[in-house]
């Protein structure tokens, strides 16, 4: 049986983020883009909305909402920004829900439930300046020494790298060992050794905060080395499965912010004596938008569904990544292409959409990381187990055999 509806629960959440958005962040979005400018304060009214944990169970200070209306949630913000989209995706899907997935009691009561409370924040740090889409070939060392371990090394493009208490970082323990010489660690912000330095003068995604992170010889206590040594590959891998729904869910919302500026334009302005939404080409590219906008959401929803459900979802997931952020970046520019030469400028939010919608055809796995993926799937080359160990399903702790 399908349901296609949205639970009053669902909806609930819908409009309260719509609002907080509308009221929140819109009004002051496009000086935060020009000035480059993180505005901390959304973190913490999220917080105090309860969006910071929206999936994370209540005994861990979360919400206990099902993965869908964490879609939700994103779709919604991503329609006032990506930064604050990023942003979520990186405390909830990439830090919290591996915390809760991977971490043991300890690292639960320390860790994520101050970040499922919105009191402290969570980042994730995987990319090196020489390993991106090759996450094997991460070159920061972690090497024992009695009850601590010692960290070297940098992580790039690490998003809220200036704001978060805490980061997962992924380090090598057994560099012989390729893929399965992996650990991941919890590293605090004051742990000595630890300095960030954000980016300036992105192409996108401005109002956000995304860096580089130097650990030197930061000494992390063994106690916060997140599951067993060598697991590190399998927990960043799926970790990458709840970003990566994020990033498609927030793509959704993109769309969606694109649909309604282009509609809006596209009845206001005239030409040839008429609005510019009567000439046929126009109409195309709304068509393609509307298409877009629907199959994305979706191929996010079923993803949610299968999360709810524990079931395996790397394959689905990294579909709805795909062709959602694909989707959302060529809405950006036909957006643009509907507002013309206006569309060019501050003057109308679609530059900034356009600018912003081209990070998530690139971060957590390129366009072209997903399209091998899903060939290699379609081949027989690649394949999931249907569960995947540890997955929580909703309600959570109930796993399908
Ligand atoms: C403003 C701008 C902000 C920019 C922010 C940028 C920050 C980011 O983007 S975050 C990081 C993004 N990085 C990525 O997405 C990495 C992309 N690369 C990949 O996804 C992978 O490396 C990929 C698919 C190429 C891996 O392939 P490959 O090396 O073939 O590994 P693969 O054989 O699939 O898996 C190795 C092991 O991990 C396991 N594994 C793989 N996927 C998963 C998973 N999803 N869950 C659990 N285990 C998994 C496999 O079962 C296998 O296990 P075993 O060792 O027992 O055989």
């Amino acid at each position: 049986m399908f349901d296609f509806s949205y639970s009053d629960d669902q909806l609930a959440v819908k409009k309260l983020v719509r609002k907080f958005v509308d009221k929140e962040i819109m009004p002051h979005i496009e000086r935060w883009d020009i000035e480059q400018h993180f505005e901390t304060s959304v973190l913490d009214r999220l917080a105090e909305l309860g969006l910071m944990g929206v999936c994370i169970p209540e005994q861990y200070g979360g919400q206990g909402m099902d993965y869908n209306t964490l879609a939700i949630v994103c779709a919604e913000l991503e329609r006032g920004d990506t930064a604050f989209r990023t942003a979520v995706s990186v405390h909830t899907a990439l830090n919290s829900m591996t915390l809760l997935q991977w971490g043991n009691g300890f690292q639960k009561e320390k860790y994520l439930k101050p970040q499922a409370q919105g009191t402290k924040v969570g980042a994730f740090g995987l990319t090196e300046p020489n390993a991106g889409s090759d996450v094997a070939a991460i070159e920061m060392r972690a090497v024992r020494d009695g009850d601590v371990y010692i960290l070297n090394g940098g992580k790039t493009w690490i998003s809220l790298c200036d704001i978060a208490d805490h980061f997962l970082i992924f380090a090598k323990t057994a560099p012989d060992q390729g893929h399965r010489g992996i650990s991941c660690f919890i590293v605090e912000r004051d742990f000595p050794g630890v300095t960030t330095r954000g980016f300036k003068n992105k192409l996108g995604i401005r109002a956000g905060n995304t860096g580089e992170v130097f650990l030197e010889d930061v000494r992390v206590p063994a106690e916060n080395r997140v599951g067993k040594e060598g697991e590190g590959f399998k927990i960043a891998m799926s970790a990458l499965d709840n970003g990566r729904f994020s990033v498609a869910a927030g793509a959704v919302g993109l769309i969606d912010a694109c649909i309604e500026a282009s509609l809006k334009y596209a009845h206001e302005r005239e030409t040839f004596g008429q609005p510019i939404g009567k000439h046929q080409l126009v109409q195309q590219m709304i068509a393609k938008m509307v298409a877009g906008y629907e199959t994305s959401r979706l191929l996010v929803y079923r993803v949610g569904w299968m999360k709810n459900r524990g079931i395996r979802n790397t394959r689905e997931t990294s579909l709805a990544k795909w062709i959602a952020c694909d989707a959302a970046f060529n809405a950006a520019a036909d957006a643009v292409q509907i507002h013309g030469a206006n569309g060019y400028s501050h003057e109308f939010p679609v530059e900034r959409y356009m600018r912003n919608a081209k990070a998530p055809v690139i971060y957590e796995g390129t366009r072209e990381i997903h399209q091998i993926m899903q060939a290699e799937y379609a081949l027989g080359y690649r394949s999931d187990k249907k569960l995947r160990k540890n997955l929580p399903s909703w309600p959570f702790g109930e796993e399908i055999e």
